[in-house]
């Protein structure tokens, strides 16, 4: 059941055997596949409100408007970036059913296979390697086939079956052609690749998003769909934040400490605290800031500076809010020869409702997907003098360093007049590494959140190849008619005046991961197990984007609900 505040569940006596935080992406997952055995009561406690009738997430197109300074976000902000001039930048996560799956940029993309043996490598557990997580790849996937026949995938990659909806666009773009026509006139650069869910992305293909049928498909609309949220042993609890876990007894076995108690209120500063333990386990799934910051309010982090804050240190785990690897994003606008761009549907109120109605209606028109029709991911030549100076920051040669994404327009507020082309691009596999620490002892006050974007000179150079890698891409001839010329930064910028623009534009791709890493059994450094518990306790389990090491060379939300099967699959194997 869906209950809309937490009144139900003080005067309850009911017992849980799994408490899940965070009605998220991956928590979502965990609630499903739990419940899936009718022995088994999962209570799932989510901060947010509903993801019901809240237009700017459901429909693909408005996917820009859902955050920042919504109530779906949690609104965050970073510390002064140092890589970004000293710009303090919005920061979004999804506070809301379905968490940053409900207010995402709908891309789904898994990463390469060599970012995933790299996870299996690097924790010493061969079942986060490419290879054998390919199952939970399919578990997850329900593939919808486009019903335009120019579109291209390759059907042996993906499963039909699965619960997540995932599609091609659904809305032809004057974009389309133009940017496959340069990938063929280029294609040594820019080669052709027809499905960048293979495990192989290296090229330019067509994006798939989670979107069904016109809709923004999430967590919420799928793991914890009507069907699933009727279950009798699944309880999820809206508008309830979790402040703290808390030491619930200990192992009679090993005498390591049991953490299976948590602490909530309701969603609203200074209302009453009270508490529910779990016979089972306690999963955390808040998400890279919100785990780090439940796990340092409750006294789990760097013993030294949470006393020194104030916070009694109960468990020493250095690692805790440290490690955050985000990716830098940056936009790059062309005015083009056309008028066949949705800029117009941004500025002209009368298009805009004209698209919703239609949207409204038959689910059809410009509205049904994201802005991005094609995403492009590229590697650094090999001879390239970045390479010979910096270690590869990348997890192997199937990796990119870089992305770029093709917008038919400038997204979300274009200039009072004329039509564009926007090339956005991402530092993939980034080195700088940032961090969200404390600096209150109330857990309704923010934690500081330092993603470091841009914080080594490896990770601008990257932003700066992929810029210049744009210009060669409108640079083509197929291109001479269309390109009119940039608005972001000319072409004959010297290094040194473009390095001052990407410092002074960038933001993040919203993909932070790695607050509470996981590393081999007994490494002295790390949050998490291979198999997702925390280190040295008992009944507390992390299953969210907080546990990779590194940042998968992609769009983040795939890699999370593919670990999520599979820690699901590890908890089930436990308490069979
Ligand atoms: C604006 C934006 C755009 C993005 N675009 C893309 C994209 O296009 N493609 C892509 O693949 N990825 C994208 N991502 C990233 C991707 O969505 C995330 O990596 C992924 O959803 C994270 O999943 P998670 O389970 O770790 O956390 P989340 O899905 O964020 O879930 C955490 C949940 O925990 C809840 N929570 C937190 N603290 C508490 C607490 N104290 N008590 C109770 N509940 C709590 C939150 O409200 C939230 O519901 C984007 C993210 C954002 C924010």
């Amino acid at each position: 059941a869906l209950y809309e505040n937490n009144s139900g569940l003080v005067k309850s006596d009911v017992q849980f055997d799994f408490i899940v935080v965070g009605g998220g992406t991956a928590g979502s997952v965990i609630a499903n596949r739990l419940t899936e055995n009718p022995n088994h009561s999962v209570l799932v406690l989510e901060a947010g409100g509903s993801n019901e009738n809240v237009l700017d997430i459901i429909v693909p197109f408005f996917n820009i408007r859902a955050v920042p300074n919504t109530p779906q976000d949690w609104n965050y902000t970073t510390t002064a970036q140092t890589g970004l001039n000293g710009r303090s930048i919005p920061y979004p996560r999804g506070h809301v059913l379905g968490g940053s799956s409900s207010v995402n940029g709908l891309a789904y993309t898994r990463g390469s296979k060599d970012d995933y043996d790299r996870y299996a490598r690097l924790s010493g557990d061969e079942g986060w390697s490419w290879d054998r997580l390919i199952p939970y790849m399919r578990k997850t996937e329900r593939f919808h086939p486009p019903s335009n026949p120019t579109e291209q995938f390759n059907p042996a990659v993906h499963s039909f079956t699965g619960i997540n909806s995932v599609s091609l666009p659904a809305f032809p773009r004057d974009t389309d052609a133009r940017v496959f026509a340069t990938s063929s006139e280029l294609s040594d650069e820019f080669p052709f690749n027809i499905d960048m869910n293979s495990g192989a992305p290296l090229g330019i293909g067509w994006a798939q998003v989670s979107i069904k049928n016109g809709s923004r498909s999430s967590a919420a609309t799928s793991y914890l769909a009507p069907q699933y949220i009727a279950r009798p042993n699944l309880h999820v609890v809206l508008n309830t934040m979790v402040t703290r876990v808390l030491q619930s007894g200990s192992d009679s076995k090993t005498g390591q400490p049991a953490f299976q108690t948590i602490e909530y209120s309701s969603n609203v500063r200074g209302s009453p605290r009270f508490r529910v333990t779990a016979t089972k386990e306690v999963i955390l799934s808040a998400g890279s800031i919100g785990t780090p910051h439940i796990l340092m309010h409750s006294g789990i982090g760097d013993s030294a500076s949470l006393a020194a804050l104030g916070i009694a240190p109960v468990h020493n785990l250095p690692s805790v809010g440290k490690n955050l690897s985000d990716h830098s994003f940056l936009r790059s606008s062309w005015l083009v020869n056309s008028t066949k761009t949705f800029d117009n549907l941004e500025r002209n109120a009368t298009l805009a409702a004209e698209a919703l109605e239609e949207w409204t209606t038959t689910k059809t028109g410009p509205l049904v997907d994201s802005i991005t029709s094609q995403i492009g991911w590229l590697r650094l030549p090999n001879n390239s003098s970045i390479l010979q100076n910096f270690p590869d920051p990348s997890s192997g040669p199937l990796s990119p360093h870089f992305e770029m994404l093709f917008t038919n327009g400038v997204p979300g507020t274009p200039p009072a007049t004329g039509n564009y082309f926007t090339i956005s691009t991402g530092v993939v596999s980034p080195s700088s590494r940032g961090s969200v620490t404390l600096n209150s002892t109330d857990p309704f006050d923010p934690p500081v959140i330092n993603p470091n974007l841009l914080g080594s000179e490896l990770d601008l150079s990257i932003m700066r190849e992929a810029v210049r890698a744009t210009q060669r891409f409108v640079a083509a001839p197929t291109l001479a008619d269309y390109i009119l010329s940039p608005i972001s930064i000319n072409d004959t910028a010297s290094d040194t005046e473009l390095d001052a623009f990407i410092r002074n534009h960038a933001t993040s791709l919203d993909h932070p991961v790695g607050t509470a890493a996981m590393s081999p059994p007994h490494a002295g450094y790390g949050v998490v197990d291979p198999d997702l518990t925390v280190k040295g306790l008992v009944g507390l389990r992390i299953v969210d984007a907080s546990v990779f090491e590194y940042v998968v060379a992609a769009h983040t939300q795939a890699s999370v609900y593919i670990f999520a099967e599979r820690a699901a699959d590890l908890i089930k194997a436990k308490f069979k």
